[in-house]
């Protein structure tokens, strides 16, 4: 075995307990194969081939970002304080209109960047030119469930089923890229940007190809108003006349869910993927966390692009999603510490369907290791505390997806992050140039 071990930390283990523990990994395999106390008694493991350092620090699974739009970091600050419909349709769909292939694989590499320097292992891209965020995907050493995003309103029907068509394939072609990191989904945008009979067609399509759903739901008033409005029902009820809901689909927000549709997800088995900073920042609303935990509904969290967020960083994501659990619950007890840390770990990886999430024997070697010598993380009282409520991405010392150290001593080793940056800001600058003299 090529054995990594990981030692001198202390490890989150998937009850959500804390233990002194070397985790020894099995690199070929992709796998942990022992999470060994140092209190443990019996005879020492042998020599590993590479140490990972983790002394005074927190070894916690690797970070799942289960929604987001990874080449927007092109956009990153590019159109700030509008509420969604108008920030689409006047700042975002324009500048997109604009994006080239090359764009895209530039944005991603930058996203991907950001995510592995914030202990990001996995997450869920929906955007176009997925070809190229899977070739990044694949070099960066990450995981991802990846989909290419459909939009029919505005469309002619020939344009409009190129575009389901694109989608499905899209699924079909990129499934198990990337030695299996990468997994895919049949995209639909939301239940209002694209049209009944594509929706329709284009769900019993990816049921026949196996592949999820992933769509935008419940994101906005203005979003579920016309839909009860025009069919007497809730977005979530139309979504399981579609054939939309199940064990292997997640949507994205679930903020404005009521009348039974908490219970239809919790059901179906459907998971929500909460974005906390991006419905704050666009004034979506808040999301019932605490209700859709307590009826059941694994939970995951997103960041969205990094145009309405600003950032691609899980840990605030966290802090966010307690934060606004709270307000929204009335209550400082409701989504508590351990549950934004679950939601953005094992919630994250069940959402998606990916492995990881659990430090563990036998499971994904996708962990980050953070540091916890810092002013802001002293005294560690309770180290679930600090992931939850003061550490940051910039905090994680390593990470590691598949048994590949992508970050060590916080030199990423798969990416030059220089030259990504550097080639990113241009790339951002040339799209704004052509976007102003279209
Ligand atoms: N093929 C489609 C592209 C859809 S990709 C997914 C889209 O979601 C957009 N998006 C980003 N954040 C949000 C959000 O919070 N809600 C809804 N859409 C978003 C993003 O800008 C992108 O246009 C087309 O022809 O336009
Ligand atoms: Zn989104």
């Amino acid at each position: 075995m090529n054995a990594l071990r990981v030692t001198g930390g202390r490890v989150l283990r998937p009850d959500g307990s804390v233990t002194e523990a070397d985790v020894t990994i099995d690199r070929d395999a992709g796998r942990i194969v022992e999470v060994r106390d140092v209190s443990a008694d019996g005879e020492a493991p042998p020599d590993a081939d590479e140490t990972l350092d983790a002394s005074g620090s927190l070894v916690i699974p690797g970070l799942v970002n289960a929604h987001t739009h990874v080449a927007m970091t092109l956009l990153r600050g590019y159109a700030d304080d509008k509420p969604l419909d108008p920030w689409l349709r006047e700042d975002i769909w324009p500048a997109e209109a604009e994006l080239t292939p090359d764009d895209v694989e530039a944005g991603a590499e930058l996203g991907a960047l950001e995510m592995i320097r914030s202990g990001t292992t996995a997450f869920a891209d929906m955007y176009f030119a997925m070809d190229r965020v899977a070739d990044v995907v694949d070099r960066a050493g990450l995981r991802a469930r990846l989909g290419h995003g459909v939009v029919t309103v505005g469309k002619d029907a020939a344009d409009a089923r190129a575009d389901v068509e694109e989608s499905l394939a899209v699924a079909r072609e990129l499934d198990g890229a990337a030695d299996s990191r990468i997994r895919t989904a049949f995209m639909p945008h939301s239940l209002t940007t694209v049209g009944e009979e594509f929706l329709r067609e284009g769900v019993a399509e990816a049921r026949e190809a196996g592949v999820p759903v992933h769509l935008h739901a419940n994101e906005t008033a203005d979003e579920v108003d016309p839909i009860v409005d025009e069919r007497g029902e809730r977005p979530i009820a139309y979504a399981e006349d579609l054939g939309a809901l199940g064990p292997d689909d997640f949507f994205a927000h679930g903020v404005h869910v009521g009348g039974g549709e908490i219970d239809r997800l919790a059901e179906s088995g459907t998971a929500v993927v909460h974005c906390p900073a991006s419905n704050m920042k666009l004034a979506s609303g808040m999301a019932p966390v605490q209700r859709l935990r307590e009826a059941g509904v694994t939970v995951a969290l997103g960041t969205d692009g990094a145009a309405s967020n600003n950032d691609l960083d899980v840990f605030d994501e966290m802090r966010d999603a307690a934060m606004l659990g709270k307000l929204a619950a009335d209550d400082a007890s409701a989504v508590p510490a351990g549950a934004v840390v679950e939601m953005a770990t094992a919630g994250g990886a069940d959402a998606l369907g990916l492995p990881g999430g659990r430090i563990e024997a036998g499971a994904a070697a996708d962990l980050a290791v953070v540091d916890l010598d810092a002013p802001h993380l002293t005294p560690v009282h309770d180290p679930v505390s600090h992931l939850a409520y003061a550490a940051r991405g910039s905090d994680v010392r390593h990470t590691v997806c598949d048994g590949d150290i992508l970050m060590r001593d916080r030199e990423v080793l798969t990416l030059d992050a220089a030259a990504v940056q550097e080639h990113a800001a241009a790339a951002a600058s040339d799209l704004v140039d052509r976007v102003d003299s279209a």
